[in-house]
């Protein structure tokens, strides 16, 4: 079968610096696919170019067979493609129900948002039970602690009824106990959907993720599960090589 998105020979250069150099990429319908990779690394910059945000030097980038590349950013949005962004994007004066049926309307006629409703529809209440916010539905989205925004913010995707999403670090900043609900929302998300998520959290990936890329100074450096990617030297020398450097130079500036 193919791939829902493919990525091919992907080159991105901005000032001359080689952020992202030959990237193949390839996600099949119904993956949850993890991404990870030192600072630097490209991961947001390929998901940029995936979403139409940043253009490519060269390469191909296809979604069920259609090419993404040259297409505007709202259009990508429409042909199914949904991201979160490292920052939020809720609307905090605004409650969960308000933020998630905003999100929504996007998929709806104008004329449906000018109408005075007693209830949310339908679409908002599922997303509401599956991201276990109906409890808050009346709660300032300001007020909301980390995890419960990013839960917000993956039901304000899921409204919109993308095939697949992109997720940039979802646990950033958010409680060990709120990271397992997370990593279960995914996994419950990724029934229905393709999933892509960025994540730095090798104690998230562990528990979560199957299938990982690894991206190192803009080049694929492996993929496979997360025992394969840990036991794969090049990634020890990316990680712990980075760590024991960081290291010495904490030594040589305290000394
Ligand atoms: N708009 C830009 N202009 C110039 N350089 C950029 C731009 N965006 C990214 N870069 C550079 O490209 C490289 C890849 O950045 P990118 O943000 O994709 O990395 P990342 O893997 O997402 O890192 P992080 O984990 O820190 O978010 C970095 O060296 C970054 O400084």
């Amino acid at each position: 079968m193919s791939p829902l998105l493919e990525v091919r020979g992907l080159n991105v250069v901005f000032d001359g610096f080689r952020a992202v150099t030959d990237l193949d990429f390839s996600v099949a319908a119904g993956e949850l696919r993890f991404v990870i990779g030192p600072n630097g690394a490209g991961k947001t910059t390929l998901v940029d170019c995936i979403t139409g945000r940043t253009k490519p030097a060269s390469g191909r980038i296809t979604f069920d067979g259609q090419e993404i590349l040259g297409r505007r950013e709202h259009r990508i949005v429409r042909m199914g493609i949904g991201r979160t962004f490292q920052t939020s994007v809720v609307f905090e004066e605004l409650t969960v129900g308000e933020n998630l049926d905003l999100a929504a309307s996007f998929r709806r006629p104008l004329v449906s948002l000018l109408r005075r409703r007693r209830a949310y529809p339908d679409d908002v209440v599922q997303v509401l039970e599956t991201t276990g916010l109906s409890d808050l539905v009346d709660r300032k989205a300001g007020v909301l602690s980390h995890g419960q925004r990013q839960w917000l913010e993956i039901g304000m995707l899921m409204v919109q009824q993308p095939r697949l999403l992109l997720l940039d670090e979802p646990v950033a900043g958010v409680s060990k106990s709120e990271r397992e609900r997370t990593g279960e929302l995914l996994v419950e998300v990724a029934r229905t959907h393709t999933v892509v998520v960025i994540e730095h959290d090798m104690e998230f990936l562990r528990r979560f993720a199957t299938v990982v890329t690894v991206l190192h100074e803009g080049r694929l450096l492996c993929e496979g599960s997360v025992a394969e990617v840990q036991a794969d030297p090049r990634v020890q020398e990316v990680y712990l090589g980075r760590a024991r450097s960081e290291q010495r130079e904490a030594v040589d500036v305290d000394g």
